[in-house]
């Protein structure tokens, strides 16, 4: 019992909370400072209930772990290592909040609006989904550094899976609002999530 309370699992446990707090809280920080307060709802805060239980079911697998196998939790290049991508995650994503500027919505548009410009430069030059890359590695990143075996499999595989989706349908929307611009632009630029060109 008394590994749940070892430096190992305070340290572990509490760079995953302030991972996920500090992501979210300037997830919407951004928003509001992008698209205006009155224009933002909690929905910013991208706190669904599978992704609530995705994050319940990974502290569970680490107590279980840290319990029986404590010696799982010591590899500490393997949780630098998630630490690492943590940070390179989150400053991908937030790069391409802050280059991507009002085009840069939670929600899909499914219809063109008048400000909405392809964006084309800073991180966007050389990823298509900066946002999307940024959270693959910034979550995968999280269970590394956890030493999770389990949740690092699920997360890389549930997460690879809804941008597989989520970009065959922005993209379909995106290809209608600017035609060949976007086809030239999607042939230059890889989309930024493994095996998805
Ligand atoms: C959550 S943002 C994600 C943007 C992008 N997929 C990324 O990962 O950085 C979704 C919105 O961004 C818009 N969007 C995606 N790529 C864009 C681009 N290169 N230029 C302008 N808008 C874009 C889409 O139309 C959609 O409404």
């Amino acid at each position: 019992m008394t590994e749940i309370f070892s430096y190992t699992a305070c340290r572990q446990l509490s760079q995953m909370f302030f991972a996920i707090f500090f992501f979210h809280i300037s997830e919407l920080i951004l928003a509001i400072a992008i698209h205006g307060k009155t224009n933002v709802t909690l929905s910013s805060l991208l706190i669904s209930k599978n992704y609530i239980l995705a994050m319940i079911c990974s502290v569970v697998e680490y107590i279980v772990e840290i319990y029986f196998f404590p010696g799982l939790k010591e590899h500490w290049w393997i949780s630098n290592t998630g630490l690492l991508m943590v940070i390179i995650g989150e400053v991908i994503r937030k790069l391409a909040i802050v280059t991507a500027g009002r085009s840069f919505t939670h929600l899909i548009k499914v219809h063109h609006e008048e400000h909405h410009k392809l964006v084309t430069h800073g991180v966007y030059a050389y990823i298509r989904h900066p946002s999307y890359c940024g959270f693959f590695i910034w979550s995968v990143g999280t269970q590394i550094m956890l030493c999770n075996p389990l949740s690092t499999l699920a997360f890389a595989l549930v997460v690879w899976r809804f941008f597989q989706q989520r970009i065959r349908y922005e993209e379909f929307f995106l290809r209608q609002f600017f035609g060949s611009e976007y086809e030239e632009y999607a042939r230059l630029t890889h989309s930024g999530i493994p095996f998805l060109k």
